[in-house]
């Protein structure tokens, strides 16, 4: 009789009409839930690739995930480890918590604490900041509007509230001179008060000409997941922010999380509009792992559900494993 045994669910929710990401909108969140089971321990975790973000498709990733479910129940009979080395980003992510948390290693206490998140209107923050305990700090998304407005919008915000801290994002939106335009109104006084702005402009060499021009603090977010990155200190880079579902392995999220933080630099765990499944695993990791840090986990309110397991206060309905909205894979 084996004492292993897993199992793959697949999701799919409706969500909120205005989500675009890059050019597409998005209608249905869609990803993968796995349960690994050994003995009387359980484990979940999930995979869930985000178009336009993700190189790998949801299908790739689900043939991949059984491949490896099946490779890891030989190895253990062989009592051997099986390594996540060349799994796609979302399947090692998706896969390692299930690992983690099988093995009791995943701590159940999460940092529900996030930072809120404005795309534009900066009237929504000023209700979450008011509910907010501790530090108060929030994300606005910048770049989509004309970067005067972006630099009216954060020099307002912070006038308003004296003890908040902003963290922007521009995803690499702007040229050097909409930066400069955006950094101009800004008052100088308010500048240390932006936590940092994530990838200002289209190459990492232009957004550090930025931070040493303006004196605006910086984080690189896209450039974690390119091949050549490394964490060093550089002048005001102060964070940077990772995305698990896009990066990898619990491990490998780990070992960035422990260079940038024995260098001094910020490690914002951050969403890649998980389900609240994921979400929730998200911000026990940022727990564990960024206990000082506010994680960027703010995007649940994106989706219609949630599913199986539940964000504490939020008022979405629950989809669960009867819902209609997940349905076993067999193979
Ligand atoms: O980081 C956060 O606070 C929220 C997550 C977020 O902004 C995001 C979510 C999915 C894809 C890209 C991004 C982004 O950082 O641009
Ligand atoms: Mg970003």
């Amino acid at each position: 009789m084996t004492t292993r045994c897993y199992h793959l669910y697949r999701y799919s929710i409706p969500v909120d009409s205005q989500l675009i990401l890059r050019n597409r909108f998005l209608k249905r969140r869609e990803g993968l839930l796995v349960q690994i089971k050994c003995k009387e321990n359980e484990g979940w975790g999930e995979i869930a690739p985000l178009p336009e973000y993700s190189w790998e498709t949801l299908e790739q990733a689900q043939e991949q995930a059984i491949q490896w479910l099946k490779d890891w129940d030989a190895a253990r009979s062989r009592n051997e480890k099986l390594s996540f080395d060349g799994l796609y980003p979302s399947v090692a992510f998706g896969l390692s918590c299930a690992l983690a948390e099988m093995k009791g290693s995943l701590q159940t206490e999460g940092n529900y604490q996030v930072a809120p998140l404005c795309y534009g209107d900066p009237d929504e923050l000023y209700e979450p900041l008011d509910q907010m305990q501790g530090e108060k700090v929030a994300k606005i998304k910048v770049g989509m509007y004309e970067a005067n407005r972006d630099g009216m919008i954060a020099d307002m915000l912070l006038e308003a509230i004296p003890d908040l801290y902003l963290r922007l994002d521009a995803n690499r939106s702007w040229t050097p001179a909409k930066a400069a335009m955006f950094a101009k109104y800004v008052k100088p006084e308010h500048l240390p008060r932006i936590q940092f702005l994530e990838e200002p402009c289209k190459t990492r060499e232009e957004s550090r000409r930025f931070a040493e021009q303006t004196g605006i603090n910086i984080a690189w977010d896209e450039s974690v997941r390119e091949p050549d990155f490394e964490v060093v200190t550089e002048p005001h880079v102060t964070a940077i922010v990772i995305k698990p579902t896009l990066v990898g392995s619990l491990e490998k999220c780990v070992s960035l999380i422990e260079k940038a933080q024995n260098l001094g630099m910020k490690a914002v765990i951050s969403s890649s509009i998980e389900s609240s499944f994921g979400l929730t695993q998200l911000a026990r990791i940022a727990r564990q792992y960024t206990p000082d840090v506010t994680p960027g986990l703010d995007t649940l309110d994106l989706m219609e559900y949630q599913v199986v397991r539940s964000w504490p206060g939020s008022g979405l309905p629950v989809a669960d494993f009867n819902s209609g909205f997940i349905t076993e894979i067999n193979f």
